[in-house]
């Protein structure tokens, strides 16, 4: 006899349909991601993106919304400003509400781990664009979260920064493994952190590719180069001269 354990996915979603008003956004979207995947969702500007991570955070309750979907109990979410509460330190941000006896000590060592542990003690008016995206990632993945939405976290970071960021991300994330849902515009974002790439397009999944370029990826490698032209072909850029 074989025994077959099922596998239930960590996020799993049923012909969910989302509109706002009369306007219909998502269309009927089935989807499932297994635990510790890391999916990076692309699509052109409204495609709807955000609409579809922000329903698996639960949030927007205006919407009008058909089907369904389950995600686990833990869930952290990264948007693209770091919604830091200006009057607290940034310990403070991290360890409201955090319930462990440890708290400031684990907190402390997150911020290490995220490289600004000497700005524990400091006002988030007083860090940098990129301190400040260090700090809500810390506080983020200082919460163990079993599945992080993350939303263009670091679309609003210089170009060196975001490297760094990836790095930091894929180098904190190989820890716990979480299941990521990553919202980007960003082809070679895509292409270097995820597992698996989503391309959204008037509110459905059109393509599904997996992502099989070893790690660490390097652009100049031929399956990326070759993903990346194909995925910017199919958001409608002509990819010879890039
Ligand atoms: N709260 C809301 N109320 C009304 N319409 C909304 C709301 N949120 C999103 N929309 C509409 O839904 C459509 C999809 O928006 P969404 O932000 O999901 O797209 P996106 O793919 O994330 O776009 P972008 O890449 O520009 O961020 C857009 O036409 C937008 O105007």
């Amino acid at each position: 006899m074989t025994l077959h354990r099922a596998i239930s996915p960590a996020v799993a979603v049923r012909r969910l349909s989302r509109a706002f008003g009369d306007r219909p956004v998502l269309h009927d979207i089935t989807l499932n991601i297994p635990s510790g995947q890391f999916v990076a969702l692309l699509g052109e500007s409204g495609s709807g993106k955000t609409t579809l991570l922000r329903a698996l955070a639960g949030l927007d309750d205006d919407a009008r919304q058909s089907g369904s979907y389950s995600v686990p109990k833990n869930v952290s979410v990264l948007f693209q400003d770091a919604r830091l509460l200006p009057w607290l330190s940034v310990i403070d941000n991290l360890t409201l509400g955090l319930r462990r006896q440890d708290a400031v000590q684990a907190a402390q060592s997150m911020l290490d781990s995220v490289g600004i542990g000497d700005k524990a003690r400091a006002y988030p008016a007083t860090l940098s664009g990129g301190q400040k995206q260090r700090a809500a990632l810390a506080r983020s993945l200082l919460r163990n979260p079993d599945l992080l939405l993350a939303d263009e976290p670091f679309g609003a970071l210089d170009a060196l920064t975001r490297l760094k960021m990836h790095d930091l991300l894929l180098r904190l994330v190989e820890r716990s493994r979480p299941t990521i849902v990553l919202v980007t515009h960003d082809v070679d974002e895509a292409v270097l952190l995820a597992d698996r790439i989503l391309v959204l397009r008037d509110g459905v999944i059109a393509e599904d590719h997996r992502v099989t370029v070893p790690h660490p990826r390097r652009p100049s490698h031929p399956d990326f180069e070759d993903l990346r032209r194909r995925l910017l072909r199919s958001l409608g850029v002509e990819t010879e001269h890039i």
